[in-house]
């Protein structure tokens, strides 16, 4: 027998049996530590925030909910908390009928060992069960889930909830005629009260608290976005429960690991390094991403190179989203070796549901936060596009460390734009985010100064700078086409020994980040695809991003907070599965976009003709222009599709086409001339 494959054999052998060996460890370490630490977990307060019913419908916020609400922890001490910063009746209508549907799901969840705990993506699964009682047990909830749904979104449609819900449940009278989305009291209701014994499933199992929170909102008072309802969050929580870790969740983002609490305990409950970590981050993963990454949302790379290596360094970025914190660090406290105790008893508070609504409801006003330190010392920061990011750094300025982690089975799955523009304006407001910081007195190389590693502070200017690296980009695919038309050589002739470095520098640059993309797990297609997307999103997003800075300093404008759309059509859905880039409408961006690829055909057939035809001498000055040109074609491909060839509804719009034609006809007057 072949000897390479007798060893290939064995080392599979030995992986196998390193595999369980380290499985069965692991699994006896669990059951040891479960024992050990059991009595002690400390309680855990999940902070999740939704801001608007119509980009984020109240269905999708109530399935993270509901699979947060199931983790394999003890109820009692798990409570779980929504802002709702539209202040909707319809949200909080959801929330309910949430928490009734929960007291099936958590007990089905149990039962049958589901992994996958929010009821819309387990539902969406296909199902190969055997067992009959399986069978109808699982057809059943099904059943409940899709009419508690269908019951949300007739509401919702309807834009009205009938008499008949609204008399079931004092909470909705908040909601009278007054409260619009800019302008309410702040409402806090606690929908479970999780010390109430019985607040129980359809089991006898004791539920976790459950509350709905909308902090007040005044049109002359800034409410700071997301930073500003998660400090509400904060607040409001530490009033009921207290719990010492808070776990920060988008509410496009999905609990999908049942253990995951368990996991993250881990880190702070770990008896020699736990009390120096304020939080563990996990990676941004994505539910729904075509095959080949159509708009590079993957973040193989990033999760596993970047961020892997700033949490090396001690200061893994806090992203926003799918984070756990200690409370303290994350309230303002500076790290000190007392802050070992996390395991503190919790809040044995004798106040009735009715007192803990009002004392909250005065932490969820306007009018609590002036004069204090809450958006600065306190809490999440305020005034930047990613409130994530800063407040990460402040924590670890305060001597804090945080922990990156990134296993196997992704224990949050959020929802990536499925659309370029969408997935533009989210870029757009991080790219713009993480400029503010560098400009700030944030910025990691002054503010972080002999308080965090230089290395974490280079890793944090890697991604602060997004947004001037849009100027190399635009210069690259802007100047080197129109030289090449006018048969401007920029470049070192291919026959010149200066032409080595630009050589060896585009090679070696493109044969590493190939090599470093597929060894994360990218195929080669969907590589290519993430350069194209790089160069979109550098002449269009990390440009406005870089401009608005600009401007901001300049003191004309002022941070705001786009919130991503997350309800798609199923032809958009169909597309984005078959890796048609959707445009569809007629933003400046795709104006960019249009231009800069017909600027590169256009000046790549002109400039071809040129020198052919002209002076064929030239090539040679002109070699790198034109790869660059053809590079750029390359990879606009799907571009010149969508002006073209394509008829469906993503297609770019007549309007950027006319602005584009613009362009071209100026380029081929001149051609014209020139031809004379
Ligand atoms: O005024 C606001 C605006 C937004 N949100 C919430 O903030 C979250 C993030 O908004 P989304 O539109 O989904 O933005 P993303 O770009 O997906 O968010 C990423 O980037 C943000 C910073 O730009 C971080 O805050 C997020 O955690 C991170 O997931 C959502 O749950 C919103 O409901 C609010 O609560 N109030
Ligand atoms: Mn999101």
């Amino acid at each position: 027998m072949d000897p390479l494959f007798e060893t290939k054999k064995e080392s599979a052998k030995a992986k196998f049996f390193h595999r369980v060996y380290a499985a069965t460890v692991f699994v006896g370490i669990c059951l040891i530590l479960n024992y050990r630490y059991e009595e002690k977990l400390p309680g855990v307060d999940i902070l999740v925030c939704t801001a608007d019913p119509t980009l984020e419908p109240p269905a999708m916020v109530i399935s993270t909910v509901l699979s947060v609400m199931s983790y394999n922890y003890p109820p009692e001490k798990l409570s779980v908390y929504l802002s709702d910063d539209a202040g909707s009746e319809f949200t909080f209508y959801a929330l309910l009928e949430a928490s009734h549907f929960s007291k099936y799901w958590i007990p089905f969840c149990k039962k049958y060992n589901v992994q996958t705990r929010s009821p819309e993506a387990y539902f969406a699964q296909k199902f190969d069960v055997k067992d009959t009682t399986h069978t109808q047990e699982l057809l059943a909830i099904k059943k409940q889930y899709e009419d508690m749904k269908n019951q949300i979104e007739s509401a919702t449609e309807k834009g009205s909830i009938s008499e008949e819900i609204r008399s079931q449940r004092k909470g909705f009278l908040e909601w009278d005629h007054k409260v619009s989305k800019q302008n309410h009291q702040p409402i806090v209701q606690i929908i479970i009260d999780g010390r109430d014994t019985n607040a129980v499933d359809n089991e006898g199992c004791q539920l976790p608290t459950l509350v709905y929170m909308a902090r007040e909102k005044r049109p002359e008072c800034p409410h700071n976005f997301k930073a500003g309802a998660m400090n509400a969050l904060i607040r409001v929580s530490s009033e009921i429960s207290n719990g010492p870790i808070i776990l920060n969740l988008d509410c496009d983002m999905y609990a999908n690991d049942a253990d995951a609490i368990r996991e993250a305990l881990c880190f702070f409950m770990d008896e020699k390094r736990g009390h120096e970590i304020a939080f563990v981050q996990h990676p941004q993963c994505f539910d729904i991403i075509s095959e080949n990454d159509l708009y590079g949302h993957y973040n193989l790379v990033e999760n596993q190179v970047e961020l892997a290596g700033l949490g090396g360094y001690d200061a893994a970025m806090y992203c926003g989203t799918a984070c756990f914190h200690r409370r303290d660090s994350l309230s303002g406290a500076k790290y000190s070796y007392d802050c070992r105790n996390i395991n503190e008893a919790r809040n044995k508070d004798k106040r009735s549901v009715d007192e803990l609504e009002k004392a909250s409801k005065v932490l969820a006003s306007c009018s609590y936060e002036k004069d204090t330190q809450w958006g600065r010392e306190m809490g999440l920061v305020y005034g930047y596009a990613v409130e994530d990011v800063v407040t990460g750094l402040t924590i670890q300025c305060r001597g804090w460390k945080s922990m990156h982690y990134n296993p196997e089975r992704p224990a949050f799955l959020g929802l990536a734009p499925v659309t370029l523009d969408n997935s533009l304006v989210q870029i757009k407001r991080w790219s713009e985010g993480l400029f503010q910081i560098f400009f700030s007195k944030y910025c990691p190389f002054i503010y972080g100064y002999g308080k965090i590693k230089l290395g974490a502070r280079m890793g944090y200017c890697n991604y602060l700078l997004w947004a001037p690296l849009s100027l190399p980009t635009l210069f690259y695919v802007i100047v080197p086409p129109v030289c090449l038309l006018h048969g401007i050589s920029l470049f070192p002739k291919v026959t010149s020994l200066w032409f080595i470095p630009f050589a060896y520098v585009f090679t070696t640059k493109t044969v590493y980040s190939i090599y470093e993309s597929m060894s994360c797990g990218y195929t080669l297609k969907s590589w290519w695809n993430f350069q194209r997307m790089q160069i979109i999103r550098r002449a269009t997003a990390f440009f406005f991003g870089f401009a608005d800075v600009i401007i901001e300093q300049l003191g004309l404008s002022q941070t705001a907070f786009a919130i991503t759309a997350k309800v798609v059509t199923e032809d958009v859905l169909k597309r984005y599965e078959q890796e048609i880039m959707e445009f569809g409408s007629s933003s400046v961006m795709f104006t960019i976009i249009a231009t800069l690829a017909m600027l590169n055909l256009l000046s790549l057939i002109g400039g071809l003709i040129n020198t052919i035809f002209l002076e064929f001498g030239a090539l040679q000055n002109l070699i790198s222009q034109i790869i660059l040109c053809g590079l750029m074609i390359l990879v606009s491909v799907p571009i010149y599709e969508a002006l073209f060839l394509r008829r469906d509804k993503g297609c770019l719009p007549f309007s950027v086409m006319l602005k584009t034609r613009n362009i071209e006809e100026k380029i081929k007057k001149k051609l014209n001339l020139e031809d004379k």
